[in-house]
């Protein structure tokens, strides 16, 4: 059984959160939802009464925020925890030639402690008092805003950590994500109670099997392979869609939270979004935006729609749930994979078979459906109109990351997608690649370039091993660690997101404002300096640099 809601009359739905949210006492959404009650929930929602009695229904913008500074703090769940396995100084260091990338390197492992949190006990002796969920271990924050565990980010984060030597620390963070699953049946976007209502990319096996990948750890293995596949099973469960193209039927995921009511954390940025609709309509667009939310891609010009199925609307016209995402099915087509080579470790040689045959099934539906032959890439899925939306994205690139296409073949793959990149004239674009050509407005679309998607295109296109491809890879792997080095040098941080078009400089759009820390950046960063700049792989790196 799965628990997919949240039932707390304060963190995720009611009058009390609708009255806060509407007053808009704080700028960011956020801020209040991650709140700690100064009693426990009942008097929170008792004194809310009297405030509703006293006021007639209608209590000012001000007597709403003396409510919330009567009944609220902002800080306290979480402390600073210094991680055991912390080395400032982990062997891959040594192994990079360039003394600038060298030294960058060496500052992105110092960033490590910073980020490092632990849930206080309070939390889990008074969960009803907080939106946190208590996770058992230490773990790595994003950074800024995001104070808490969160899913995909996680599988970067982890990368870096194994670079760095902190398997501990990542032993760590998978078992917080296995306990999830074990009490919700499925790992939510983040550990909050109002991220209850979805989940992320499913990377979870993914991340296990970095781990198990550097540190040999079967018996580790062994005691969670259930949890693991559990998780799976949940997505194959629960997200999948029958769908249609050129009249034969094709089942495959897209991501679709099934809860109606606004995001929490965004409650008044979704109620305006959704305000132009009737209740039942209103209903089906919070679901698209959670849906969106659940892709991490949130908002992106990927899941908007016009009547004619292009990009040229809004928010308001979000529709995740009909879009059947290229990354989304790589990512579970190589999760299975992953499945099947963790049964063989572990000597189960009927489940090793039987996960292999579930991926190999779901690549064979991502190369006829989202295949496009001609154009040499892949399309995310229409499901509603029945076509393919050919439109530039970098999870366009993510089956050559996740190898979910034929790599007997992956010289032709790599040069058709070598070209079809540099066909859309993504070559220009020295701060990195953009997440879009779309200026939407919003933070997944142009010009914002994010880690996770220049490590799979990048990697990706490296693995095929085709020369065109290789050298793309290596011009992006180079311009991104170059941007970063020169966003760290002007502003001493690292941002969660960059600018394709001005190298160095931070992303914006979206809803909040851009956040630095930050976990996924130093991951990719490490991860590109660890496959582009190590010893063998460095030839020429200075006279390359730009
Ligand atoms: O508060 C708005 C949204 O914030 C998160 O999304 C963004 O940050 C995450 C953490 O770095 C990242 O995983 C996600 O891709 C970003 O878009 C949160 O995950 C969303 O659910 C939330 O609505």
């Amino acid at each position: 059984d799965t628990i997919q809601s949240c039932e707390s009359l304060i963190y995720c739905q009611g009058k009390l959160l609708d009255t806060v949210q509407k007053a808009r006492v704080f700028d960011d959404s956020k801020t209040f939802v991650d709140m700690i009650q100064r009693n426990p929930a009942n008097v929170t929602l008792a004194n809310f009464e009297n405030l509703m009695d006293s006021t007639d229904d209608h209590p000012t913008d001000e007597e709403v925020t003396q409510f919330v500074t009567d009944n609220f703090v902002s800080e306290g769940e979480l402390e600073d925890w210094s991680p055991a396995d912390y080395k400032n100084n982990p062997k891959f260091l040594k192994k990079i030639e360039d003394i600038v990338v060298r030294d960058f390197a060496r500052t992105l492992v110092s960033i490590w402690p910073s980020l490092a949190r632990k849930v206080k006990p309070e939390v889990t002796d008074n969960p009803d008092r907080h939106s946190l969920i208590p996770v058992p271990n230490g773990f790595m924050v994003p950074g800024g805003r995001f104070k808490e565990l969160y899913y995909w980010d996680s599988y970067w984060i982890i990368k870096g950590l194994l670079l760095s030597e902190m398997t501990d620390t990542a032993r760590g963070m998978l078992e917080n994500f296995l306990s999830l699953v074990q009490r919700f049946g499925f790992v939510p976007n983040g550990s909050r109670i109002y991220y209850l209502n979805r989940s992320q990319p499913p990377l979870l096996s993914l991340m296990a099997g970095l781990y198990v990948e550097a540190t040999k750890d079967v018996d580790w293995l062994e005691k969670n392979i259930d949890t693991l596949e559990s998780e799976l099973k949940w997505w194959l469960n629960n997200r999948v869609i029958d769908i249609e193209r050129d009249g034969v039927k094709y089942t495959l995921a897209h991501y679709a939270s099934e809860s109606g009511t606004p995001r929490p954390e965004s409650y008044y940025e979704d109620i305006r979004t959704c305000a132009v609709y009737g209740e039942e309509e209103k209903e089906n667009c919070y679901q698209n935006l959670k849906s969106g939310a659940e892709s991490g891609w949130d908002f992106s010009s990927r899941w908007i729609f016009d009547p004619k199925g292009g990009t040229n609307s809004n928010l308001t016209h979000v529709e995740a749930k009909r879009v059947i995402p290229v990354d989304l099915n790589s990512y579970l087509c190589k999760a299975f994979k992953q499945l099947s080579v963790f049964y063989e470790l572990l000597g189960d040689a009927d489940k090793a078979i039987q996960w292999l045959e579930k991926s190999s099934s779901w690549q064979k539906s991502i190369e006829l459906v989202l295949y496009d032959r001609t154009d040499g890439i892949w399309y995310d899925y229409d499901s509603a109109l029945q076509q393919p939306r050919k439109l530039f994205f970098p999870s366009n690139f993510a089956p050559l990351w996740a190898g979910s296409y034929d790599v007997s073949l992956s010289d032709e793959y790599g040069s058709r997608a070598a070209r079809y990149f540099t066909d859309t004239g993504i070559m220009d674009y020295t701060g990195g690649i953009p997440t879009s050509l779309d200026q939407s407005g919003e933070q997944w679309d142009y010009p914002n370039a994010w880690p996770p998607l220049q490590e799979i295109v990048v990697l990706g296109l490296k693995q095929t091993g085709n020369e065109e491809a290789a050298k793309i890879a290596e011009t992006f792997a180079r311009r991104w660690v170059d941007a970063n080095i020169r966003g760290y040098n002007s502003d001493k941080v690292m941002f969660e997101k960059y600018d394709a078009v001005h190298s160095g400089q931070y992303g914006g759009g979206g809803e909040y404002t851009v956040q630095s820390g930050f976990g996924w950046s130093n991951g990719v960063a490490l991860s590109l300096i660890n496959n582009f700049y190590v010893e063998g792989d460095n030839k020429s790196s200075k006279a390359r640099r730009r």
